[in-house]
């Protein structure tokens, strides 16, 4: 269980990570998401004791990072993949983080074996691995120490679809285990098939903390009509606008409906006797329920440049 209890974390005026207040429980996957400078990074660094909040606590199993007596078997995380001497082998590496946390050796070999680097890629010195493996050795670090709470950072950047894939099945085997999985990434769709709860980050404040459908049913549902008819399509889309909708064309012939139901959309063309070709609700997808929840928050909005105004 990871405890965050008015978590603030202020860089000049820069507030990071901003009053936020939120458990992170075990035995499922926790989705961490965010735009670019969220305040992710620094929330999962003040978990480790890498950044001292500003104000508020961050505790892992009911403690600070700094008074876990073995911290490797109480946390593991994959922040930085880099953050391994570049002359010094994966197989060295983890062996010198095993040795000054009382690890057995033997325990190396297991979490190389489990993230599938073999004797020859884990011999290697780590400038010489490629980024996927470079996160692949980062996450046998994490399971180094068989912890109850893992955090991973962005674990599948560089990893081809086999890695991705990987990494979605260990995380859940994770939280199936009864462990504290928290995941951060960019990617919605993978978080959509990996987390079953998401924590949602927009300027270091909390937006969200519900499972994974909930948000997704935050962002409503988008509703297809295709009226084969000019004139008719028109009326219905001031009567859409009307009734509060909001109406986009999609296609020569249809238009997509957001803000009302299928069931209005239906009703309000039967009452003009509009003859319809499809009427369809679809669930807004997690992408579209992040733009939504973080349209107010991104830290860099793209604006138009003006000149060409085409
Ligand atoms: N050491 C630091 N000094 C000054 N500002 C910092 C420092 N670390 C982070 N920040 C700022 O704090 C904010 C949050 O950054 P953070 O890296 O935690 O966000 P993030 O959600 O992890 O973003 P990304 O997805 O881009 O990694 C940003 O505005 C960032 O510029």
């Amino acid at each position: 269980m990871i405890t965050l209890s008015g978590l603030t974390k202020r860089f000049g005026s820069t507030v990071a990570v901003d009053d936020l207040t939120v458990d992170i429980g075990p035995g499922r996957v926790t989705g961490f998401l965010g735009p670019n400078g969220a305040g992710k990074s620094t929330t999962m660094r003040m978990i480790l004791g890498l950044d001292r909040p500003t104000a508020g606590r961050a505790l892992v199993g009911g403690r600070p990072y700094r008074e876990l007596r073995h911290p490797l078997h109480e946390v593991g995380a994959l922040l930085d993949a880099r953050a391994v001497h570049p002359a010094r082998s994966g197989r060295a590496h983890l062996l010198t983080m095993a040795r000054s946390n009382g690890i057995p050796g033997r325990r190396v070999d297991e979490v190389l074996a489990t993230v599938g680097l073999d004797a020859r890629a884990a011999g290697k010195p780590a400038r010489a691995l490629s980024l996927g493996m470079g996160q692949r050795l980062g996450i046998a670090g994490a399971l180094l120490g068989d912890p109850p709470v893992l955090m991973f950072d962005e674990p599948v950047n560089g990893l081809d679809p086999d890695g991705v894939r990987w990494v979605r099945r260990l995380a859940r085997a994770l939280a199936g285990e009864g462990r504290t999985v928290l995941v951060s990434s960019h990617l919605m769709s993978e978080m959509q098939l990996t987390a079953d709860r998401l924590v949602v980050l927009g300027r270091g404040r909390l937006l969200a903390d519900a499972p994974i459908e909930e948000v997704v049913a935050g962002a409503g549902t988008e509703v297809r009509v295709r009226v084969p008819d000019d004139a008719d399509r028109a009326v219905l889309t001031g009567r859409l606008v009307a009734a509060g909708a909001t109406v986009e064309p999609d296609g020569p012939d249809a238009l997509t409906v957001t803000g009302v139901t299928a069931e209005r959309v239906g009703d309000l063309a039967y009452e003009r006797g509009i003859r319809l070709h499809e009427l369809s609700a679809r669930e807004a997808s997690l992408e579209q329920a992040f733009m939504a929840l973080t349209a107010d928050s991104v830290e860099y909005a793209a604006t138009p440049t003006g000149g060409d105004t085409r």
